[in-house]
């Protein structure tokens, strides 16, 4: 569906603010802006739509008072700067918020939090309960317990499985910047992109350039979380913090704001988004251009005579990356152990009779496709 004129009412919104929008350029937190997200937010909720808040800002947030001069490289350092800057940014949001009469409620998640399915469960019954209370969550993920290993890497794909865990219609990504253009802004000959309807028209974007200092993920991570938002059912927005609240708070969308992400499918089940964005894959399993075809365009299960390589060590049950020829296509649970599989390849390959198996490798009820970015 292309861009409405204005929210649909009773909205269910995800406002991601960057670190970039949320800093001043000497560092410390930008209190203007944070107050007129909270009047925004109090706008929103007076006119019946629901709010969550995802609040980059932590690392940003505590380099002023830790006498960092800037971001470091150091992961230590990183969540020593983001534990100090953790509770001055959610005070700061929680004092803005009460002026404007709104309860906040803190929810720091790390990657284990989603990609364990039974926590998954457990963080979207509390978002649940937050939101039918009349909580504004505040979300960033705990850099102070993470580690690389688990990370959900940055705020905006931490956005885009938020959005999911609450059903939201729509996705805002606020940053520096107008929405996507062609090519980093200020690069000759780069143009803003209004409208993506179809994610194979991101191919012959560039959004390779760095972003900004404060910043993680620069643009791409933009365009991957509003693909994988888009594909479970969310509609999402890039723009400008300078350009778009108050437009929004006045609910209106008009064409000429940043870039508008349609919703390109159904709401996905949590089970399929799950295994999709936020489990963290055991394994690769590796399949022909027959079964890349089977899985994509017939959706059918993935069968054993179609795999062709196996990577990883990991049991019955694990979710594994499907690659076909043409990259990554999908994410599932595998029926067999990869010890399992590489015995049906090697017996394969000598001519031995293979194991007698039956079961498909990943049925269709445990596969989710990936969204093909191309490009980005
Ligand atoms: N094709 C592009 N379109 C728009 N911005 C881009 C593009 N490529 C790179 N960028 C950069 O991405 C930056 C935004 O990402 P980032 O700094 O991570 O923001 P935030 O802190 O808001 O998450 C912009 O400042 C811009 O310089
Ligand atoms: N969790 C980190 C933010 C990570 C992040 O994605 O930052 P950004 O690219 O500014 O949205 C923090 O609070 O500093």
């Amino acid at each position: 569906m292309s861009r409405p004129r204005r929210l649909a009412p009773g909205s269910r919104v995800v406002l991601k603010v960057g670190s970039s929008s949320l800093t001043r350029p000497d560092g410390g937190l930008d209190l203007n802006r944070i107050d007129t997200l909270a009047s925004l937010t109090a706008r929103l909720r007076a006119r019946g739509h629901s709010v969550v808040l995802v609040s980059s800002g932590a690392v940003a947030a505590g380099l002023v008072p830790l006498g960092l001069g800037g971001r470091p490289s150091e992961l230590r350092l990183l969540q020593a700067a983001a534990s100090v800057g953790q509770g001055r940014l959610v005070g700061r949001w929680d004092s803005s918020m009460s002026a404007y009469g709104v309860v906040t409620a803190q929810v720091l998640l790390t990657g284990q939090d989603v990609a364990v399915r039974s926590h998954y469960r457990t963080v979207r019954a509390t978002f649940d309960a937050l939101l039918s209370l009349g909580a504004v969550p505040v979300v960033n993920e705990n850099d102070a317990v993470n580690n690389t290993e688990v990370s959900l890497g940055d705020n905006d794909h931490l956005a885009a499985l938020v959005s999911h865990l609450v059903n939201a219609d729509l996705l805002v990504l606020l940053t520096d910047v107008d929405g996507l253009w062609t090519a980093r802004p200020g690069t000759p000959g780069a143009r803003p992109v209004r409208e993506v309807t179809d994610l194979a028209e991101l191919a012959r974007i560039d959004v390779t350039g760095r972003g900004s200092a404060v910043g993680t993920g620069g643009m791409r991570s933009k365009v991957q979380a509003a693909a994988i938002a888009c594909a479970s059912g969310t509609a999402t927005l890039i723009a400008s913090a300078d350009d778009a609240l108050e437009l929004l708070g006045a609910e209106e969308l008009p064409a000429g704001v940043g870039t508008w992400f349609a919703a390109t499918g159904p709401h996905r089940s949590s089970r399929r988004l799950w295994m999709a964005h936020a489990a963290r894959p055991e394994g690769r399993v590796s399949v022909d251009a027959g079964a890349q075809q089977a899985l994509t365009v017939g959706k059918r299960s993935l069968l054993l005579p179609g795999v062709v390589g196996v990577s990883g060590d990991f049991e019955s049950g694990a979710v594994v990356e499907v690659l076909g020829p043409a990259g990554l296509l999908a994410r599932g649970v595998c029926r067999y152990s990869s010890a399992e599989l590489a015995e049906v390849l090697d017996a394969r390959a000598s001519g031995a009779p293979a194991p007698d198996h039956v079961a498909p490798v990943v049925h269709r009820d445990d596969l989710a496709e990936l969204p093909r970015t191309a490009g980005a």
